[in-house]
């Protein structure tokens, strides 16, 4: 099957020929290819049980093969990433580093789902690996899933079930109670957390709130009272539910130390994740009363079958349930299954949790920028040609009002490119970060003779070098600063720098060079200290061929040339592999 690609970053390999005859190049980025190419196939591994209208989607798209692999784990579950370029999965499956280890070629993990603890992001950062959610599609049914524990808690719907299988008729050991009037806690008022509130409110609850980013107007509008620390709510509620993710700040949220805080018979609820409440505790609290009630549907370890929490009167416990509708799974499936296939064949990045989300609009408007940030970073770590410990990148003009962290690492990985091994538009920031590499970032809108351009300082083993890029026209990469000197050289291909005097000849003498040695020079840019002739100066030669040790040679005879050095970017209209 083919598919058609020529965004940044498909598989597609569209590149234009290389001018060497200075020709511009033509309208790099700002059109579709003329000539589309047949691509390799997308391979998506489903590693969990997904909806079926996911499966039928992966069936119906062009240029997609899927497999379902799922209880994978250990060598197999590292062996089969690396057979796929996508995978999508739930929580019954763990991506840690060891699975990614030695990982070539998968280049997204999706969750069909919200909570991404199971992946770990830093490990498929560093493997240049987007990881992205599905954060809304699941809310509702796991709000809902919250009320209904809260419901059966309260009204004891699994034991008196169970007493009715058991051939009991006891109404007088199920007595409950209602939630009217009863005062809910709830920790984290992210989307579910909302969508509970609303709910208790519908069954004439009061709402007590806790989040660090819940404002006073927030509260006010959301109808409910605001709180500085859970401790402050524990002694003023009778039922207590989470929904943040589990984090140092949330992990053994309800320990022993709250149980004397909290107000006797408080019913606890957690649709969140296993260990926010601590659940030795837990058992300890319903044992000695201070607790009515313990409704558990995620767990310290899953899959959970063996917790004595499960024997006791007073708990409901699901099997992490809390997305387990038609309608939530069929959502994520979908949105899941869209965002793979879009990262894949587009790159367009949406709900990333571990990079800077990238939507088409931005995309397109920043293609011709990526790629000069890209070439700025490979010229220059060439330039410098040592260890680089500090970065300094300014945007400015136009630029500076887009979200230029794509750019940024876009840089990154031109300047690792030639050092480190498979480095990409995702994991080159933090891979310069772990190098010791630091970053900073600047943006002032005011355009110079440029519309946008991007300016790079680096500096590391007692030296600094400085580079600048900007667009011209229909997307022409072009080298418009080095070392401070101004001037307007092509940004591809070889370039020859030679630092030198300027005096009278210089030009001459340096193409008779390179003439004598049969080397070409497709264009030529002069940058020079100050207006008036005789100070320091920079020439930029983009030379059609290899430059041999011979010219080199008898360049640096030359009294005014002080320092060369040549340059290999790509060729006009190259893409790396991430972008192309
Ligand atoms: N049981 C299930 O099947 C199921 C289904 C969906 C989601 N979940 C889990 O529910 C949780 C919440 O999901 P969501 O979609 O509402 O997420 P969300 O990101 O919309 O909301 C999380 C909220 O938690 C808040 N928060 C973070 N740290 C906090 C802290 N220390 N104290 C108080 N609040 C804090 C955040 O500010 C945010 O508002 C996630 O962990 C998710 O994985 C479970
Ligand atoms: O974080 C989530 O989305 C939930 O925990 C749902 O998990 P599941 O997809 O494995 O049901």
């Amino acid at each position: 099957m083919e598919t058609m690609s020529g965004v940044f970053p498909g598989t597609g390999a569209f590149r234009e020929p290389a001018s060497p005859g200075g020709a511009a190049p033509s309208l790099l980025y700002s059109q579709p290819p003329k000539l589309p190419h047949a691509i390799a196939m997308h391979r998506i591994l489903v590693l969990d049980d997904i909806a079926q209208e996911g499966l039928d989607l992966l069936a119906a798209a062009p240029g997609v093969e899927y497999e379902v692999r799922t209880k994978l784990k250990g060598e197999e579950l590292r062996q089969a990433l690396n057979e796929f370029d996508g995978a999508i999965l739930r929580s019954g499956v763990k991506i840690t580093p060891e699975s990614l280890e030695g990982n070539t070629r998968m280049r997204a993990l999706v969750r069909a789902g919200v909570g991404t603890d199971n992946i770990d992001k830093a490990a498929a950062t560093r493997r240049g690996i987007v990881v992205m959610n599905t954060p809304a599609g699941n809310t509702v049914s796991t709000a809902e899933h919250t009320f209904a524990m809260m419901l059966a808690l309260s009204r004891n719907i699994a034991p008196a079930h169970q007493s009715l299988a058991e051939g009991r008729w006891d109404r007088k050991a199920y007595m409950g109670n209602q939630l009217a009037g009863k005062t809910l806690g709830v920790v984290g008022m992210g989307r579910i957390g909302r969508e509970v509130a609303a709910r208790a409110q519908a069954f004439d609850m009061n709402v007590v709130a806790f989040d660090p980013f819940l404002t006073d107007d927030q509260a006010e509008s959301l109808k409910v009272k605001r709180v500085e620390t859970v401790d402050e709510m524990l002694p003023k509620i009778d039922y207590l539910t989470v929904h943040t993710p589990l984090t140092p700040e949330t992990k053994g949220l309800i320990g022993m130390a709250q149980l004397d805080k909290v107000k006797p018979g408080l019913r606890v609820v957690n649709v969140a994740r296993g260990g926010i409440y601590d659940e030795a505790a837990l058992v300890t609290g319903l044992e000695s009363g201070k607790l009515g009630g313990v409704a558990l549907d995620v767990y310290e370890n899953e899959p959970c079958t063996d917790s004595p929490l499960f024997q006791m009167p007073g708990t409901c416990c699901t099997p992490h349930l809390g997305a387990s509708t038609e309608e939530a799974q069929t959502q994520v499936a979908v949105e899941g299954i869209h965002l793979l296939i879009n990262y894949l064949q587009t790159g367009e990045i949406r709900h990333s949790v571990n990079v800077a989300s990238l939507d088409p609009k931005t995309l397109s408007e920043l293609r011709s920028y990526l790629n000069i940030a890209h070439r700025l970073g490979l010229l220059i770590h060439q330039w410098h040609g040592g260890g680089i410990d500090q970065i300094r990148l300014r945007y400015r003009g136009d630029v500076a009002g887009k979200d230029t962290r794509v750019l940024t690492n876009a840089f990154c990985a031109g300047l690792l490119e030639r050092v480190v091994e498979d480095v990409n538009v995702i994991n080159s920031e933090m891979l310069s970060k772990e190098r010791g590499i630091e970053l900073s970032i600047e943006h002032n809108s005011d355009q110079s003779a440029f519309t946008s351009s991007i300016i790079a300082e680096v500096s590391g083993g007692g030296k600094s070098v400085s580079a600048g890029a900007a667009v011209l026209g229909h997307g022409m990469p072009r080298l418009i600063l080095l070392d401070g000197y101004r001037l307007e050289s092509f940004l591809d291909g070889r370039l020859f720098v030679f630092a030198h005097k300027d005096v009278p000849g210089i030009i001459g003498s340096v193409g008779t060079v390179f003439g004598k040695n049969g080397v070409n020079i497709a264009q030529m840019a002069v940058g020079r200290e100050g207006d008036a002739p005789g100070g320091q100066a920079i020439g930029v030669l983009s030379v059609d061929g290899d430059v041999p040790n011979a010219v080199v040679n008898e360049l640096m005879e030359i009294d005014a040339i002080q320092q060369t050095k040549l340059i290999e970017l790509p060729a006009a209209g190259e893409l790396p592999t991430w972008m192309s």
